[in-house]
């Protein structure tokens, strides 16, 4: 029983572990996934917010060279003035751009009166390029040269006049492809003539044709030239949203076009755990990648404690609960014990309150209320089974006048005697020997029919004892007269009948003189009654 309960404590408690960790294990993870998710989803939206705020910047400077375009396209003679008001108006409203230049397309027997021209604006003017030393030089004869012409600023880009784009293999390559294709083109990173800090910068050339050629040899015939934009991309990332940012993006933008991808700028450092969002914009021809991950200074700012508190709570609150069912267990067992330990002592008690109910205080032997439950319980059992039961009531002769000869005192002294002689006649655990009277005592013997054996050994336990009885007519010591009652009962007789014709039969030996018992054999009815006394 004390097992079950403690295997129960202990699953009981096992089940508080489990639950509780498990649930503050859920809730603390999926507080966490949760703040992860609106985390990532607020960087997704804010960051792509910002590459599309760069990329609509970016098409829109480039958009300037269309506007420039038209210009050479529209006009027969553009003039240097011409070109610096629309480029510096082009200019006023996009920052972002570094210069605005026109690069016409000079062939070779044209280049002496190019230059003449040129020296006309500005002087020493010649068509120049670049030596591997990085000074600026005469350029080499070739069949054909795009000189950049006019140029918008011209501060600080003066040493670009002059400057021959095919001079340069990356300038020339996205030269001769927009020329050939007709299409606006976009470098890839370059180092510019006139920063010597080499930002990462870029070109783009829209091409300018006489009329609309059509084949590629009618394009290359029919160019006229090359409104040129220089861009640094520097410039157009602090003009758009993606400059804006505070330290909480980290972002790279690599020109992925060629298998070998060039870092044209970098924010940060991208976090090493994180994977980057990942976008792309086309710029004329050119593929941008735009990597970038949250910072550590944007993921703090999103991060709340409050998954690890739940879970410290959680926790807590589990091994507290865990002790308290330890503490509940414990008192119960506590209870439990102390009630069992009441429960035996009450036991204990009863049992000596019912030794105490059923015995005689004086004799120690059965009392009156015990011989009365036996003898209807045997009484009963006998009619049951149709067995035999015998009683012999047991009277001491003469003891008033022993009380008054001797005194009260000797009296009980000789009623115990007595009594605990007779009390070890009652041999078997069935017998009940009682003391139902002052000096009267009861047999009650369930299956038996002979007591003539039994009769003899009370009347000698009683002689034996030699308690002399001067006032006694029966005999000089204490003895006694003994009335039997054998019958086999049926169901209607009672107990009483039994007992009556024992206690006559006692008067019986009483008047056949005492010291003698005197049977009634009920069993059979018809046969005689056989006295029976022993005289000592
Ligand atoms: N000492 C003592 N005497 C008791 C006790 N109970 C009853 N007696 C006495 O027992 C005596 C019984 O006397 P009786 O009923 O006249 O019977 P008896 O004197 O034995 O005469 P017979 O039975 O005819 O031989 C009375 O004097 C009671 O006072 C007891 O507990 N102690």
């Amino acid at each position: 029983m004390e097992l079950t309960h403690r295997h129960y404590a202990g699953l009981l408690q096992g089940l508080v572990v489990l639950l509780g960790f498990s649930l503050t294990g859920f809730l603390g993870y999926a507080l966490h996934a949760e703040q992860q998710r609106l985390m990532t989803q607020e960087f997704n939206q804010e960051y792509l917010l910002r590459v599309d705020s760069f990329k609509q910047n970016v098409l829109s400077h480039l958009a300037t060279l269309h506007s420039l375009a038209i210009l050479f396209e529209t006009q027969t003679y553009v003039t240097k003035p011409l070109f610096k008001r629309v480029s510096a108006e082009l200019i006023a409203y996009h920052s972002g751009i570094q210069a605005l230049e026109w690069a016409p397309r000079v062939v070779h027997e044209s280049r002496a009166e190019f230059e003449q021209e040129g020296l006309n604006h500005h002087s020493h003017f010649s068509i120049t390029e670049r030596h591997s030393s990085g000074a600026m030089q005469y350029a080499a004869e070739r069949s054909e040269y795009y000189p950049i012409q006019f140029v918008e600023p011209i501060y600080n880009n003066e040493i670009v006049l002059g400057f021959d784009l095919l001079s340069d293999m990356r300038r020339k390559s996205t030269i001769q492809a927009s020329r050939d294709l007709a299409l606006p083109l976009a470098t890839s990173s370059l180092k510019l003539v006139q920063d010597p800090k080499g930002h990462s910068a870029f070109l783009a050339m829209r091409p300018v044709y006489l009329d609309s050629p059509v084949t590629v040899l009618e394009k290359r015939e029919h160019i006229l030239g090359f409104v040129v934009g220089v861009f640094k991309v520097q410039a157009l990332i602090a003009q758009s949203k993606l400059g804006k940012n505070e330290g909480d993006i980290a972002f790279t933008i690599k020109d992925v076009t060629e298998q070998t991808a060039q870092e044209l700028h970098r924010d940060g450092t991208l976090e090493a755990g994180t994977p980057p969002v990942i976008a792309w914009i086309e710029v004329w021809g050119r593929d941008w990648q735009i990597s970038a991950t949250p910072s550590a200074q944007f993921i703090a700012s999103r991060t709340s404690a409050m998954p690890y508190i739940v879970l410290v709570i959680g926790f807590l609150s589990t091994t507290l609960t865990v002790l308290y069912v330890r503490l509940l267990y414990r008192k119960q067992l506590a209870i439990a014990q102390a009630v069992r330990a009441k429960t035996y002592e009450l036991d204990k008690a009863n049992a000596q309150l019912q030794v105490l109910t059923q015995v005689d205080g004086l004799t120690q032997v059965s009392n009156r209320r015990l011989f009365d439950l036996q003898l209807q319980k045997e009484f009963r059992r006998a009619a049951r089974i149709s067995s035999p039961i015998s009683l012999l009531v047991v009277d001491i002769d003469y003891f008033k006048e022993y009380n008054d000869r001797y005194g009260h005192i000797m009296g009980d002294e000789c009623l115990r005697s007595v009594a605990q002689a007779l009390n070890t006649l009652a041999k078997r655990p069935c017998d009940v020997f009682a003391r139902i009277g002052g000096e009267e005592f009861v047999f009650i013997l369930p299956d038996t029919e002979r007591v003539d054996s039994l009769c003899d050994q009370c009347l000698e336990v009683v002689q034996g004892l030699k308690i002399r009885h001067e006032g006694s007519d029966a005999s000089k010591f204490v003895s006694v007269s003994i009335g039997g009652a054998v019958m086999r009962p049926s169901s209607h007789e009672s107990a009483e009948i039994a007992l009556n014709h024992a206690d006559r039969a006692m008067y019986t030996a009483k008047e056949n003189g005492r010291n003698c018992a005197h049977i009634v054999n009920l069993v059979k009815p018809n046969s005689p009654q056989v006295p029976m006394s022993i005289v000592d």
